[in-house]
């Protein structure tokens, strides 16, 4: 399977002179096609940081970072926005705008460098959150939502532009542990089935069977794979 991410001596330092902090020390990791891989680690070891440089929203300068094929080290804007778009993001916090339905807020994902008429978007909008069992959900805001609805909403945004990666940071931190699972275990179901790799960054070890592989990150450095 070709590599999807591909990580080669990436050092990632906040700060400049005195105040240096390096971040991320020397990291090499390679994510294929269709591949889960988890990211532990104590608090403060990177794992955000490492996140958000594969994800295009952080620049790095050190090392080689690709990401589908796209050099992200020293890369122009341009380069980051394109990653940017082959890539599906879940946080947290969900990130649902409070004002728009589910499914406004999984179609607004579609509305960008996208040629699909409005029609198209809603119907591929409802398709994704009928497969995360919110069919019946359409029109609801967030506030009418509960925790693991919401998560699964995130899921359906995540996945409507059939992205080839997908960047979790602790999607179950806001919930339970039932709901937790049920939601990574979701996510798992819907990326195998469209061959997405995911790579997912989490502190709660109850959802670790659900990965390919699990990396330990301690103080910037990889520590078992
Ligand atoms: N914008 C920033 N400016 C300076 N230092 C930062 C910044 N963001 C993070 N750091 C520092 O970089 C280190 C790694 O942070 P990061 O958020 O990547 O860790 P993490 O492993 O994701 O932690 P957590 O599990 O608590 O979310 C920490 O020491 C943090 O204080």
């Amino acid at each position: 399977m070709p590599a999807v991410i591909d990580v080669e001596h990436l050092d990632f330092s906040f700060g400049s002179g005195a105040l240096t902090q390096p971040v991320l020390k020397d990291i090499t990791l390679s994510i294929r096609k269709g591949e889960i891989v988890l990211i532990t680690g104590p608090s403060g070891s990177g794992k955000t940081t490492f996140l958000t440089i594969i994800g295009g929203l952080r620049q790095a300068f050190h090392g080689s970072v690709k990401v589908l094929d796209q050099q992200l080290i020293n890369s122009s804007e341009q380069v980051k926005v394109k990653a940017r778009q082959q890539i599906g993001y879940i946080f947290q916090q969900h990130n649902l705008l409070k004002s728009l339905s589910a499914l406004q807020n999984v179609s607004m994902t579609l509305e960008m460098g996208n040629a699909l008429t409005e029609q198209q978007r809603r119907d591929r909008s409802a398709e994704a959150l009928i497969a995360v069992g919110l069919g019946d959900r359409l029109d609801y805001k967030p506030g009418q939502l509960s925790g693991g609805q919401l998560q699964r909403v995130s899921i359906a945004r995540a996945l409507v532009g059939q992205p080839k990666i997908i960047l979790a940071d602790e999607p179950t931190a806001s919930l339970d542990k039932q709901s937790g699972y049920e939601a990574v275990s979701l996510l798992k179901r819907l990326a195998k089935e469209s061959q997405t790799a995911i790579l997912l960054v989490t502190h709660d070890y109850r959802i670790l069977d659900i990965a390919d592989r699990v990396v330990e990150l301690e103080d910037g450095v990889i520590k078992s794979v």
